[in-house]
């Protein structure tokens, strides 16, 4: 895992977008707007991961393949729909298992994107309520385990006037006033 700052030039989403002139991130400010991290071996990763599930009340999982081979005719619809900024009602726990992407998230009060580069391994929490988008990187795949609370559904609310009013957003900011 490597985390930057986002250039926010134009320009292909599954290229870097990292400059020179941009900071690194360090976990502990990940840690500070509620982004958590772990790098768990892919052998033997199943035991964390159901520790981690279990400990937060997640039954169920699914793999999603990333990929034109993995979704087919729905490759380029899914791939604008993660791209897009969104919130989610749950916390997104991800762990990544083949190829490698960016998970873009908003650091706060800022409204900077700091651009979180996964690859296999890397176990990613992003709480409910939290600006972020994603994208393939330059392998076009990403293998992922993706964890749910309940059936496994992708539901996201894309940022709006609205979304920044959602009782889940509205307590993200909250809590991250309140641990400052
Ligand atoms: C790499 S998992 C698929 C992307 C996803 O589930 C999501 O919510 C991106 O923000
Ligand atoms: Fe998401």
């Amino acid at each position: 895992m490597r985390a930057y700052y986002f250039d926010n030039l134009p320009g292909d989403q599954r290229l870097p977008h990292e400059s020179a002139s941009q900071a690194a991130v360090s976990i502990s400010t990940l840690n500070s707007i509620k982004v958590e991290f772990w790098n768990i071996p892919l052998q033997g990763h199943e035991e964390k991961l159901n520790a981690v599930a279990k400990e937060r009340g997640y039954r169920n999982r699914d793999v999603i393949t990333i990929s034109k081979e993995g979704l087919g005719d729905e490759y380029e619809t899914k791939l604008k729909a993660f791209y897009k900024e969104h919130i989610h009602e749950d916390e997104e726990i991800r762990y990544i298992m083949d190829g490698g992407g960016f998970f873009d998230v908003r650091e706060a009060p800022t409204d900077e994107w700091i651009r979180i580069a996964v690859s296999a391994g890397d176990l990613l929490v992003l709480p409910a309520g939290i600006y972020h988008r994603f994208s393939v990187d330059e392998r076009n795949m990403t293998r992922t385990t993706r964890l749910f609370k309940d059936e496994p559904k992708w539901s996201a609310i894309y940022r709006s006037d609205e979304s920044d009013t959602n009782p889940h957003r509205i307590e993200y900011l909250n809590s991250i006033t309140a641990a400052a």
